[in-house]
């Protein structure tokens, strides 16, 4: 959004009018304009109301009078007297230029002075305004850096059938920054995830042919995610007993962060007893579904009292929580933050999967796990909030919000 104001001493613009008013008009005013005021009686306020309007636009685009003219800008008026600019073919270019949409422009006078106030605003900016503490949290890329830099992510997630969420998992994290992104998914799936992805390295793992992960998954994924900073588990994993067998061994043998989510989440909700050993950090994204599930609860229970049931399981289990929903609470480390940012439009299939690569890639790129969690909370529901402004809620796919993760990461910047 930008802004722009000024004043006009209406004295000064009598005193033109006396001394050159047709040169003035010529140089400032368009056809239209000099209409108007002709039947405003060449009423100085007017013109003068007229004149920081102009002055005022041109602060807005951060230009001033010069880059743009007097007459790119052409100050008219609505049946009810509102006043509104008309840009010619040059100022419309530099409109589009800077990315605004729109420009709003008010004018008042007194006897002695004219004020013109004008507001600037593009899509991407109307009404978001990014909460400082976030600002601080976005990792900085060094100018002498590689992707190694930028942090090892590996997704494991995937069954036939549910492609799409290890995908969207992965897309995630790549568009928020991280270096390098290896989705492991059942080797049955490998033909169709190398045809939709292109920037991942897809590590294809023993499923027996079966298309689901199997406990003889164990020694392919061991081998991967030796080298990876950070894991996400569960979007598209399914749920049995062998994979919640499996899950428990990648627990206890990776010592890194894990992002756990859906299927992962639904795994240990069969023995929760799986978390207890954990080395590493591990932070949990169920919907209030999923952890009414975990805690053998109903949902409504859990949504009548969200904080504390937040609260008991990041004690209890020693996890990062992040229970999703209107208004996403975040729990661990002593500290408890509500997200503002997310709209009813994001409640489509696979926004959650999404969130889990955010957070698993802020992490990746070496933000301490809370923080980290945080930031990508708030970026995720930044990006819907965005996508919303283009879409609407109710077209809004989760594919939206994965193209509006770079502009959210760009405006937290900004
Ligand atoms: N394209 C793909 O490949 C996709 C694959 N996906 C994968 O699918 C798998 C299953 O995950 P899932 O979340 O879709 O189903 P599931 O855990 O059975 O939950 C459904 C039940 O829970 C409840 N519930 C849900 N949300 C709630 C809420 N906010 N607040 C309250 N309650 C809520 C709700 O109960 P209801 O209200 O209907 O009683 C609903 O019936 C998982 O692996 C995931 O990664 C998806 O990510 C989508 C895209
Ligand atoms: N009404 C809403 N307001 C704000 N955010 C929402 C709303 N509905 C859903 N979301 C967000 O969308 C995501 C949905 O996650 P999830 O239920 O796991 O979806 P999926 O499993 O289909 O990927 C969460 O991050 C949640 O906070
Ligand atoms: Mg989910």
């Amino acid at each position: 959004m930008t802004t722009g104001v000024d004043i006009v001493n209406v004295s000064r613009i009598s005193k033109i009018l006396l001394e050159k008013k047709d040169n003035f008009y010529k140089k400032v005013m368009t056809d239209r304009e000099i209409n108007y005021i002709c039947s405003r009686n060449h009423n100085p306020r007017t013109i003068a109301g007229i004149f920081a309007a102009k002055e005022a636009i041109s602060k807005t685009l951060g230009t001033g009078i010069g880059a743009i003219g007097w007459k790119d800008m052409e100050i008219l008026h609505d049946d009810k007297g509102k006043p509104y600019v008309n840009f010619s073919d040059k100022g419309k270019k530099i409109i589009e230029e800077l990315t605004l949409d729109v420009i709003e422009i008010s004018i008042t006078h007194e006897e002695e002075y004219a004020i013109a106030f004008a507001i600037g605003y593009g899509k991407q900016d109307e009404f978001i305004v990014v909460d400082p503490y976030i600002k601080k949290l976005l990792p900085k890329r060094k100018k002498d850096s590689h992707k190694g830099n930028y942090g090892r992510v590996g997704i494991i997630g995937g069954s036939k059938g549910m492609t799409g969420a290890p995908y969207l998992a992965t897309q995630a994290a790549l568009r928020s920054g991280s270096g390098l992104v290896y989705t492991l998914i059942p080797k049955s799936l490998e033909d169709i995830m190398a045809v939709k992805l292109t920037e991942a390295i897809i590590k294809p793992i023993e499923d027996e042919d079966k298309g689901f992960f199997t406990l003889k998954s164990i020694e392919d994924i061991k081998k991967e995610i030796e080298n990876m900073d950070v894991l996400a588990i569960g979007p598209g994993f399914g749920v049995d007993i062998e994979r919640c067998q499996l899950l428990r061994e990648i627990l206890n043998y990776f010592k890194g962060p894990i992002v756990l989510d859906a299927d992962g989440i639904n795994c240990i909700a069969l023995d929760p007893s799986i978390l207890d050993n954990r080395e590493g950090i591990t932070i949990m994204t169920p919907h209030p579904g999923e952890l009414a599930n975990f805690l053998k609860r109903t949902t409504k229970e859990i949504q009548g009292n969200r904080i504390n049931y937040s609260k008991y399981v990041s004690e209890k289990y020693n996890v990062i929580m992040v229970l999703k929903g209107v208004n996403t609470i975040i729990t661990g480390e002593g500290e408890i933050f509500l997200n503002p940012t997310g709209n009813p439009g994001m409640a489509t299939a696979g926004s959650g999967d999404i969130l889990t690569g955010i957070i698993a890639s802020f992490i990746g790129q070496g933000l301490n796990s809370f923080k980290g969690t945080v930031l990508g909370v708030y970026c995720h529901g930044l990006a819907g909030d965005m996508a919303k402004l283009d879409k609407g809620e109710y077209g809004l796919i989760a594919t939206d919000i994965l193209e509006n993760i770079p502009y959210s990461i760009k405006k937290i910047e900004e």
